[in-house]
């Protein structure tokens, strides 16, 4: 059995208490690994190894911090089988998705940020004939990121390469459901040639670690990618500490399909969105409005395209539908789609467990589900479900549309699929979202800024965003 270990310091360490948990593997229900259950011992050791690390990073010259960054996105390519297939073990996506999305974005992520570190400039702002100031954007010093068990590396990637180019050091904390690939990855910064200290990563769970690293008074700067909930209580924990916070939280996205869309390719996209990692990605469609006049027609080809998914053992490369991450997560998913029936919904394909034969008998695999006859109010279109489950509601004028798909406490992404551009571009307008995307889903472009309105975030990361966020300005102003 795989144990695995803490990096603090440029080591891979035990925890200070001595103190484990199991590691699910969810496709087939078994303890396969032990994850550290970190405290504030490793904290403290970790925080003093970052601040001793951060000073000469951040006066390491950006050519080299950045050299070191792509030589370690060079070393995940090389790595890039074995990565998806740890992911596709710990988390239960098909391999495929892994190696195709997660490992590809993960190295992309530091590969983005360690070149955008040489682009980054800072303004001037000349006052005529009196002075001109400059702003300074200095390294925050230590910072925390905490990330999810959906996109476990992909994610955990996506923070700490901004926070790390722009001269920080990081003490990052990922998902205890899914720890596999950030410790894999660890041993892959070790062979990078990192500086020790420069990343600490330490795992446990949010009570045990995750609550620790939110408080700590040397932790300027925090990152977190989860669930609403927990982005409320880091709020309010860090209340008054003066903390730099980026909250990437859930969503409820609509998708609006409208008569003039392309229908074969709407069809696949709106797929592909709504069940996409299981529905595991909090920018997953899963209310779906469909313009009336094509309501019955996009219904019956939907259902059709859903129900041709693959559902199988993540470790086959044809799988395109693997196992829920966990059981509880499975159990709640499932709740919600007896919830749906509860408040009147009709189940139009799926709706049940998959008891797979084989190594995968136990696993944690629900049927790609689509439910008909909700209305926009009813709990299954307001809550976060996170899974497999999707909802299609008819509508008849794009205002309507509009007020549906604004009509949940969530404002993180949404897509329209139409070729009127007229309407896209009013619809995109007035849609509360942090993201729209027309004819496309997940097109990401890493320069964009990225993130949530209402219930479903505060800050932006992407590109110059996000290394304006792990930068403090500072203005200096010189009299002529
Ligand atoms: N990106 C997203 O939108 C995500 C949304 N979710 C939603 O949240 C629900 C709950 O999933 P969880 O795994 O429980 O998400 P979570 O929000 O509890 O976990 C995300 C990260 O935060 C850490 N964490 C938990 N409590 C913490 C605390 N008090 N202080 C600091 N860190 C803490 C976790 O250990 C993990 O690393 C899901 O069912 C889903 O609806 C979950 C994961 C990602
Ligand atoms: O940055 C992206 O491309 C995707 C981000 C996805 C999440 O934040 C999520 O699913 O939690």
């Amino acid at each position: 059995m795989q144990i695995i270990k803490n990096y603090v310091n440029g080591q891979l360490l035990d925890p200070f208490a001595g103190q484990y948990i199991d590691n699910v593997e969810p496709a087939t229900g078994q303890v396969y690994s032990k994850i550290p259950n970190s405290d504030e011992h490793d904290l403290e050791q970790a925080v003093v190894a970052a601040e001793h690390a951060q000073k000469d990073w951040a006066n390491t010259s950006v050519e080299k911090r950045a050299a070191i960054l792509c030589r370690l996105a060079d070393i995940i390519d090389a790595n890039a089988d074995m990565l998806a297939e740890a992911e596709a073990i710990d988390n239960g996506k098909p391999i495929t998705l892994a190696k195709n999305v997660d490992i590809y974005r993960a190295s992309a992520n530091i590969r983005f940020f360690a070149q955008a570190i040489t682009q980054f400039s800072s303004e001037s702002h000349a006052m005529e004939d009196v002075a001109i100031n400059y702003t300074l954007r200095d390294p925050i010093g230590v910072v925390g990121c905490i990330s999810p068990w959906n996109l476990p590396l992909y994610l955990f990637t996506w923070k700490i390469a901004p926070a790390l180019a722009s001269g920080n050091a990081v003490i990052a904390k990922p998902s205890e459901i899914t720890p596999m690939t950030a410790f894999l990855f660890s041993k892959l910064c070790i062979e990078a040639g990192l500086p020790d200290g420069v990343l600490n990563i330490l795992h446990g769970t949010g009570p045990s670690i995750g609550g620790p690293l939110t408080t700590h008074p040397k932790i300027k700067a925090l990152s977190f990618t989860g669930g609403t909930a927990t982005g409320a209580q880091i709020t309010k924990v860090t209340a008054g500490m003066f903390k730099k916070l980026s909250l990437e939280l859930g969503g409820k996205n609509p998708t609006l399909v409208f008569a003039d869309c392309d229908f074969e390719d709407t069809v696949n996209n709106v797929v592909r969105a709504a069940f996409s990692n299981q529905g595991q990605i909090c920018l997953c469609g899963s209310r779906i409005y469909i313009e009336r006049p094509i309501y019955e027609k996009f219904k019956l080809a939907f259902v059709e395209k859903v129900q041709q998914i693959k559902i199988g053992d993540p470790l086959q490369t044809d799988t395109q539908h693997g196992a829920l991450v966990s059981k509880a997560h499975m159990e709640k998913v499932l709740s919600y789609i007896e919830l749906a029936q509860e408040e009147g919904g009709t189940i139009l394909t799926g709706g049940n467990q998959v008891t797979l034969e084989g190594r995968c008998e136990n696993g944690f695999f629900v049927e790609p589900t689509v439910i008909e006859g909700l209305t926009n109010h009813c709990r299954t279109n307001q809550e976060e479900i996170f899974g497999p489950v999707c909802t299609i509601m008819p509508f008849d004028t794009d205002d309507e549309a509009i007020i549906l798909a604004n009509g949940t406490e969530y404002g993180l992404a949404s897509s329209v699929w139409t070729n009127d551009l007229k309407r896209a571009h009013r619809v995109a307008k007035e849609i509360e979202a942090g993201i729209v995307w027309i004819n496309c889903w997940l097109l990401r472009d890493l320069r964009t800024p990225f993130g949530g309105v209402k219930s479903s975030g505060v800050g932006r990361e992407g590109g110059l965003e996000a290394l304006r966020f792990f930068t403090e300005a500072k203005n200096v102003c010189v009299k002529y």
